[in-house]
């Protein structure tokens, strides 16, 4: 395998779509230093890039690895062949062999969770022994006042950050015990992310920024076509793919933003305060196609707010306090008033409870 000519190989492609290298190095969620490397013969880019590489240059992987070096009337018959020993030999094991663990019922499972900040004497303990299950196909949210470790403890569920204690499972995969590049890979492949900014890349049209997360998937052109008009579709945003992020509203840039991450059809999907720069029209619309999503197409959700009108969009609410989870609630056949009153009274007892302890 030789790293300068595939690095050549990727620069001249990148030069023939008229990209930058900061660009290619956006689109990728990298480093301009990065791309730099692998252009220059000095790294090659990690494995699980490589699919998303080459979806935005056009080519297949096996022309990335071997149309360099096998000439061109071989190709067809040789690459294949050739793309499994160079992956082989890279790894150092035989990535293919991997067991796929079986479909566990629920998408998390948070474990005896806990995280601490800081040592000494001042030390934060931002989530205490925290531990409740997702079932597949849900719409949960987290719900607490500010400072009560709502966006700590989807940081450890997303992989982001790693616990003091416990564990978190994913589709039944303890996903504390992945190194920082197993992360990586774990969440472009596992989850999905909205937040309360939309994330956009103002340079890309809709249809792009939503076909950019299946890149990482390797599907094929017509398959991310598909996806994408299907996912905007249920979105309500298929009016405006061809435009740019700053020419839609708040409103379509957030559906945007979700349908990017459902297009590569996630484990769980993970939201935190992702109405919160939105008016209450657009945040109402965004709710219910959370709602409609968990229903209709059994996306799970989980969603950290401290809005109780978000909050009674859910089918569960775990509520927070303090670093711990104090009690939860469950909306069953309740219609969404009934279920908005529950949750403002069992707030309201909280408070009491907490006024009594101290
Ligand atoms: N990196 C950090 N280092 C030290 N302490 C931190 C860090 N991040 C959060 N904290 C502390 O941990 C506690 C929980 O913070 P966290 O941001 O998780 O709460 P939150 O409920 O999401 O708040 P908000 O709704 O305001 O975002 C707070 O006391 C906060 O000051």
């Amino acid at each position: 395998m030789d790293q300068t000519k595939i690095g050549g190989f990727i620069s001249e492609r990148r030069r023939a779509n008229g990209w930058t290298q900061n660009q290619l190095a956006e689109m990728l969620g990298i480093t301009n230093k990065a791309v730099s490397k692998w252009e220059t013969g000095r790294s090659m880019p990690d494995l699980s890039l490589f699919p998303q590489l080459c979806n935005l240059l056009g080519i297949t992987l096996n022309e990335l690895f071997a149309g360099e070096c096998i000439p061109e009337g071989n190709l067809r018959e040789k690459t294949d062949e050739v793309l499994l020993e160079v992956i082989t030999n890279w790894l150092g094991h035989n990535q293919w062999d991997e067991d796929v663990p079986p479909a566990a019922e629920n998408a998390l499972e948070v474990c005896g969770v806990s995280k601490v900040y800081g040592s000494g004497d001042a030390p934060t303990q931002a989530v205490k022994n925290v531990s409740f299950q997702i079932p597949r196909g849900s719409f949960t949210g987290i719900m607490g006042a500010s400072g009560c470790g709502k966006t700590t403890l989807l940081h450890l569920i997303a992989t982001i950050d790693k616990p003091t204690g416990g564990t978190v499972r994913i589709s039944g995969r303890d996903v504390t015990a992945l190194s920082e590049s197993e992360a990586a890979r774990f969440r472009r492949e596992h989850l999905g992310f909205v937040f309360q900014e939309y994330n956009l890349l103002d340079t890309l049209t809709i249809y792009e920024n939503i076909a950019l997360a299946l890149t990482v998937k390797a599907a094929p052109k017509d398959t991310i076509r598909k996806t994408v008009l299907d996912v905007s579709e249920k979105l309500g945003i298929s009016s405006v793919l061809d435009q740019f992020p700053y020419e839609v509203s708040g409103g379509q840039r957030q559906r945007c933003a979700c349908a990017r991450a459902l297009a590569a059809d996630p484990d769980i999907l993970l939201a935190d305060e992702p109405t919160g720069a939105l008016d209450s029209q657009a945040a109402r619309q965004l709710l219910d196609t959370f709602s409609m999503l968990s229903r209709e197409y059994g996306v799970t959700i989980l969603m950290v707010t401290h809005d109780v009108l978000s909050a009674s969009c859910c089918d569960r609410i775990f509520f927070m306090q303090d670093g711990e989870i104090r009690t939860s609630m469950s909306r069953n056949q309740e219609n969404r008033q009934a279920f908005f009153a529950g949750i403002l009274e069992k707030m309201a007892w909280m408070e009491e409870e907490n006024r009594d302890v101290r």
